[in-house]
């Protein structure tokens, strides 16, 4: 994708807080990578409250980028090193935004990143605004974008007082995922799965997101929050608008923002009672946890797209925490072969399916059915996209590149982030009863009967070998 947008490519990134555990876990590491990759070219700035000096982040970053798995270039670690400038204060201090603008300097075109608790995005913008350092900047913030529909919108017109839609980034790091990109172009550049792509030809769709760990350390933050707003509203739904959409119209970040607004917009607010909320047994006992929490860990819901393309075939989603296995995938269900008097009964056979696999060893499965005896037999026709076509850049590097070339087609819109939220919105005001389950199962049981009269929740494809864990996928999938 090519961007047309007025702002352009930024040559300076200042990230608020850079002393924080998304910096420490993600960013630096990204922007040592980008290194590597002769892809980073600008000064970058850090801004926090914790009072140290420049070499002191250096120090920091180090250890961030060390910790985070990677070996480390000394050449490489020097020239990232030499780029970093560390600023500090309280982002609610005026003071600290002029130290900001000495750093910045005259005629720099900023991004600014802000890694920050949600509830300072607005002030931050306003006092960066106050300080005249928008002018020809952009603003990239992290999620959460709100926490229901009238907060979002709340947020929306408060930055955007400040802000044009081009110059506000808003991050989804699940669009800067290889496989969540490739979708556009899998479906639309190739008539094999064009051709299929629609009610016509798939009766369900399945999407995954499973996760093998628990809360852990995040109790504090995740009991505010739960499965359907820390990613489904966000990640699943901006994969669901990938998977759904029409072919963009043009090349521009706009043409595709469009067909993914369009197509939100025609996606039916959830009925709670196609809905499940499931919490694993043990998460109450988590540091930071109420111990009569209501948050789900685990949330499976039906959507409905009202439009020719989609009409009747419901879409499931399902995300949940300490699941047996670590998967997130996107599942085609497709029509059922006709009865033919020389075939066994397709009754009995599973349904062809195409499977995108997004995490982990992201690829394109291709389900089918060959005759075994008096009966059928699953094949699979697999691909691995890093085996065939490399290793991509990881998200946040891919992110933060995007960014700073000006490039917003990865970043979500306004109207986008609204729809999400409207749709879910259901589900914030009247939460449908919670359901326990074990740790290590795929959810509390209820979950499958929301898929009545459809294929069951398929096993999420792991491996390569075809195998699923849990055994066969059942009859009458
Ligand atoms: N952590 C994660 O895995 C993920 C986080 N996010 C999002 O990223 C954002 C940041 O999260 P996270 O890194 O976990 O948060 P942390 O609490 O770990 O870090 C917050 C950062 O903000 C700084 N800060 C807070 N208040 C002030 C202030 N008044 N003045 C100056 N600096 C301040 C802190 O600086 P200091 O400590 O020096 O005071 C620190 O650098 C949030 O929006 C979160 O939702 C998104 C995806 C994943
Ligand atoms: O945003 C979030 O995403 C992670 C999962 O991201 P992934 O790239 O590792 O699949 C999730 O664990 C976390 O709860 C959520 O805040």
């Amino acid at each position: 994708m090519t961007d047309g947008d007025a702002h352009g490519a930024k040559d300076l990134l200042v990230v608020f807080g850079i002393t924080g555990d998304l910096a420490r876990k993600m960013t630096l590491r990204a922007l040592y990578r980008l290194e590597r990759r002769q892809l980073l070219d600008c000064r970058v700035i850090g801004v926090a409250s914790t009072e140290m000096s420049t070499a002191q982040l250096v120090e920091h970053a180090r250890t961030a980028v060390a910790d985070s798995g990677e070996t480390l270039d000394d050449a490489v670690f020097r020239r990232f090193a030499d780029r970093l400038t560390y600023v500090h204060g309280d982002v609610l201090d005026d003071a600290l935004y002029a130290r900001i603008a000495d750093e910045v300097g005259p005629g720099a075109k900023p991004l600014f990143y802000l890694e920050m608790p949600p509830a300072l995005f607005g002030p931050i913008v306003e006092h960066l605004g106050a300080a005249g350092l928008l002018r020809d900047a952009s603003v990239a913030v992290e999620k959460p974008f709100g926490h229901d529909l009238a907060s979002a919108r709340e947020l929306n017109a408060r930055l955007r007082a400040l802000l044009d839609e081009d110059q506000l980034l808003r991050v989804d790091h699940f669009l800067g995922k290889e496989p969540v990109i490739e979708l556009e172009y899998l479906r639309f550049a190739n008539p094999a799965l064009a051709g299929l792509w629609d009610r016509g030809s798939v009766s369900a769709v399945q999407i995954t997101m499973a996760e093998d760990f628990g809360v852990e350390d995040r109790g504090k933050f995740y009991d505010a929050v739960g499965a359907l707003r820390d990613v489904v509203q966000n990640h699943l739904l901006q994969v669901l608008a990938l998977v759904a959409m029409e072919p963009p119209a043009g090349a521009d970040a706009d043409s595709l923002r469009d067909k993914k607004a369009e197509l939100l917009k025609a996606v039916r607010a959830v009925d709670p009672a196609q809905c499940v909320r499931g919490q694993y047994d043990g998460y109450r006992q988590i540091p930071g946890v109420a111990h009569d929490s209501q948050t789900e860990t685990f949330v499976a819901l039906r959507l409905e797209i009202d439009n020719w393309r989609w009409a009747e075939v419901p879409f499931f989603l399902r995300a949940g925490k300490n699941m047996p296995v670590r998967a997130t995938e996107v599942r085609l269900m497709l029509r059922r072969a006709p009865r033919l008097p020389f075939l066994p009964s397709p009754a009995q056979a599973e349904r062809n399916q195409i499977v995108l696999r997004i995490d982990p060893d992201p690829g394109l499965r291709l389900q089918l059915v060959a005759q075994d005896g008096e009966s059928w037999r699953p094949v699979h026709l697999d691909a691995s996209f890093a085996r065939d076509l490399g290793e991509p850049l990881e998200p946040y590097e891919r992110l933060l590149h995007s960014a700073l070339a000006g490039e917003h087609s990865l970043f979500t819109r306004e109207d986008s982030v609204e729809e999400s939220w409207r749709i879910v919105q259901p589900l914030i005001d009247a939460p449908p009863p919670l359901h326990s389950y074990q740790p290590g199962s795929l959810g509390p049981a209820e979950a499958q009967q929301l898929l009545h009269g459809h294929p069951g929740w398929h096993q999420p494809w792991t491996g390569s070998d075809g195998k699923q864990p849990g055994g066969p996928a059942g009859p009458g999938r």
